[in-house]
């Protein structure tokens, strides 16, 4: 699905990492756009390639140990093909990232107030006083009461929810375009995610910055995303907007992480267990479909040798055709929660 608010357009891109002297792929022929003011979030299970595909787009692997191939074509500029400069002039100021731990992407020894300017020193020519100026008002705009105070201080002061505003202030503070954001709320508390999530939203409407929101919580999705792709083994295996992926889901997979979400009315408690793991990457099938093993009650001739993405709506896609005659047998996978 393209439109003229596509900024970044990730076309067949592969990462391999280098394991015992060979390299296996963790993502696999990624596919992937996003527009300005959306949310796309990323799911799948712990293992899926979620956070190789976010350290990808932003450059952070070492050549000497990662194969990447494909194109990432951020607003007209081919990333895969910057040199550590190069991707120095995006990171911060066009391309924001907001990681799981606040504590550890933040220096312990120094202020806030230090921490949120000194990304605005290195991508703008702001003075002092603008800079100043400018980490009060970011720090206000992600809900930070007494942002004078909270400047003045350092990390090990602060919660865990404030620590994590800091940081959304920090990958905001250049107005980037695409925002990263890699499990943003897992560390965070029930409520404290709920308002992580608020400021998040409203990051989005006011800078009309694009989103990828990784999670493996698919609540989060429900109430934070516009669109969803869903990762299984390194592969994307359905893509469409949140109305599309929670109404109507059609690849096993997406159907299995849907069934196996705790739900509010759930009347029985029945909880479904998606059966095995996510492959390692020395054992990832590199022919048919990759969830295969975990739904073996599918024939194999319902499945496609060489899965490919299917369109089943418009911005709706599937991979393989399994899904056209997948169900869940009664007695399989269900546990009592
Ligand atoms: N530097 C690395 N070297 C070797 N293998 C790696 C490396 N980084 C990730 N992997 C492997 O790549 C696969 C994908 O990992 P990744 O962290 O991208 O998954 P994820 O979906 O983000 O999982 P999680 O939700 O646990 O972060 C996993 O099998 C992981 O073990």
């Amino acid at each position: 699905m393209e439109t003229t608010s596509d900024f970044l357009n990730i076309k067949d891109v592969n990462t391999a990492f280098k394991i015992n002297g060979k390299y296996y792929d963790a993502i696999s022929h990624i596919n992937l756009t996003v527009h300005h003011d959306e949310i796309l979030a990323i799911v799948g299970e712990s293992g899926c390639g979620k956070s190789t595909l976010a350290t990808t787009i932003m450059g952070l692997h070492d050549p000497s140990e990662t194969k990447i191939s494909g194109e990432i074509d951020f607003e007209g500029t081919d990333l895969l093909k910057l040199d550590e400069a190069g991707y120095n002039k995006f990171r911060g100021a066009k391309i924001g990232m907001i990681f799981q731990d606040p504590l550890s992407a933040l220096n312990p020894l120094k202020r806030i107030e230090d921490q949120i300017s000194e990304v605005m020193t290195y991508h703008t020519k702001l003075t002092a006083e603008q800079k100043h100026n400018r980490v009060l008002e970011l720090l206000k705009e992600v809900g930070i009461v007494d942002p004078k105070r909270t400047a003045h201080q350092f990390p090990h002061q602060l919660s865990g929810g404030m620590r994590q505003r800091v940081i959304i202030a920090i990958a905001i503070a250049c107005k980037p375009d695409l925002i990263i954001a890699d499990e943003p709320t897992t560390a965070l508390d029930v409520t404290i995610q709920a308002q992580i999530l608020d400021v998040l939203r409203k990051i989005q409407a006011e800078n009309h910055a694009g989103i990828i929101l990784i999670t493996h919580d698919l609540g989060v999705v429900a109430e934070t995303a516009d669109r969803v792709a869903v990762m299984y083994a390194g592969q994307i295996v359905e893509e469409g907007s949140v109305e599309q992926i929670f109404n109507t889901p059609k690849h096993p997979y997406t159907r299995s992480l849907l069934r196996s979400m705790p739900q509010r009315d759930n009347q029985n408690d029945d909880l479904y267990v998606i059966q095995g793991n996510v492959p390692s990457l020395q054992k990832m099938p590199q022919i048919g479909d990759r969830f295969a093993p975990r739904i073996p009650w599918v024939k194999p001739e319902e499945h496609e040798k060489n899965p490919t993405m299917h369109e089943i709506e418009p911005g709706h896609e599937v991979r393989c055709t399994c899904y056209k005659s997948f169900s869940f047998p009664d007695q399989v996978g269900s546990v009592k929660a």
